[in-house]
């Protein structure tokens, strides 16, 4: 894909060339997490605040100008995190992070937290700070040694306490808050389903809001795969509707703070998801100022 950039501070950011920020952010995020031996006694005020905080705050942002983007993908589950997160890590060419497929990963590879993440995963909880810092950690890392440098997360932080750590050791520049109609977001999560060979999302659902006391309506066409992994689809264990409730009412507890975290200090961008990907891609790619001329020359073909 293709992009232009048309004046956005955040559009900026993604233009301009790659400096060296990414292996200092893998670093200082597994040190300076509560949970690194390094700190044993952990306070986030102080900690952050105080003791490490200024010395390589100071270093990382010197060296964060002329980098890559570095962006949040907040959300419910189902709102589409993951689709978007996507298409804008191809566009600006930064890695797509999401810290839900790094405990899928986990969880797949049978290693020792396997079964303790599966317990977790399955109940609809949230995974402990520790362990999914230690994930974000390993995937960074291992990032920085293929030379990748900015990201976009999705699914992380999802605690003002996962909040404050990234804060204390990177610039997040934007956070985009992704927002759709209640209604559609249970429909949506009920709905995934995924290529078991290529790992391809698709959706089953079609959701079709009637327009209702001067509610517009809203209509969101189903994401059908294509025929190679029509017969290979399988569903999340914890897109069952007892979990994806589950996963909502923690959302609301958990994460829903951490959107005034970023509002407070101005980094918020909120979204209204208009519709399915047609409409709302070019709409979100709008609000951030970017364009997609291959997307656009496809449409117009
Ligand atoms: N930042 C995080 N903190 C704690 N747990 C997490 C985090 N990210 C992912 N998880 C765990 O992985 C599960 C799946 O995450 P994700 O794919 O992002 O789901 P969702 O569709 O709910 O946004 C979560 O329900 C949670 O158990």
């Amino acid at each position: 894909m293709a992009v232009v950039s048309r004046c956005s501070r955040a559009a900026t950011a993604a233009t301009t060339a790659n400096a060296t920020t990414a292996p200092t952010f893998a670093y200082l995020i597994r040190s300076l997490s509560p949970f690194s031996s390094s700190s044993s006694t952990f306070d986030p005020q102080n900690d952050l605040n105080n003791r490490n905080k200024p010395a390589v705050l100071g270093t990382l942002k010197r060296e964060s100008k002329g980098r890559n983007v570095q962006w949040v993908f907040l959300g419910c589950p189902g709102v589409g995190k993951g689709t978007y997160a996507s298409r804008l890590s191809n566009l600006l060419g930064v890695p797509h992070i999401s810290t839900g497929d790094l405990v899928r990963d986990e969880l797949a590879s049978s290693g020792p937290l396997s079964s303790q993440l599966k317990e977790i995963v399955t109940q609809g909880k949230l995974v402990s700070d520790e362990i999914i810092i230690d994930l974000l950690s390993k995937r960074l890392e291992a990032g920085e040694a293929k030379g990748e440098s900015g990201f976009i997360l999705d699914g992380f932080p999802r605690t003002v306490r996962q909040a404050e750590i990234l804060e204390g050791v990177t610039d997040i520049d934007l956070v985009i808050n992704l927002k759709l109609r209640e209604e559609a977001l249970l429909a949506k999560c009920l709905g995934r389903r995924i290529c078991s060979e290529c790992g391809g999302n698709y959706n089953v659902a079609c959701i079709d809001i009637k327009a209702e006391n001067g509610r517009p309506g809203m209509y969101m066409a189903p994401l059908p795969p294509p025929p190679q992994c029509a017969s290979k689809l399988i569903t999340r264990p914890d897109d069952t509707e007892e979990v994806v409730k589950q996963r909502l009412r923690i959302y609301q507890a958990m994460t829903r703070p951490v959107e005034d975290f970023y509002r407070i200090r101005g980094k918020l961008l909120e979204f209204d998801l208009p519709g399915g990907i047609p409409e709302s891609w070019p709409k979100l790619l709008c609000a951030l100022n970017l364009e997609d001329r291959e997307d656009k020359q496809s449409a117009a073909a």
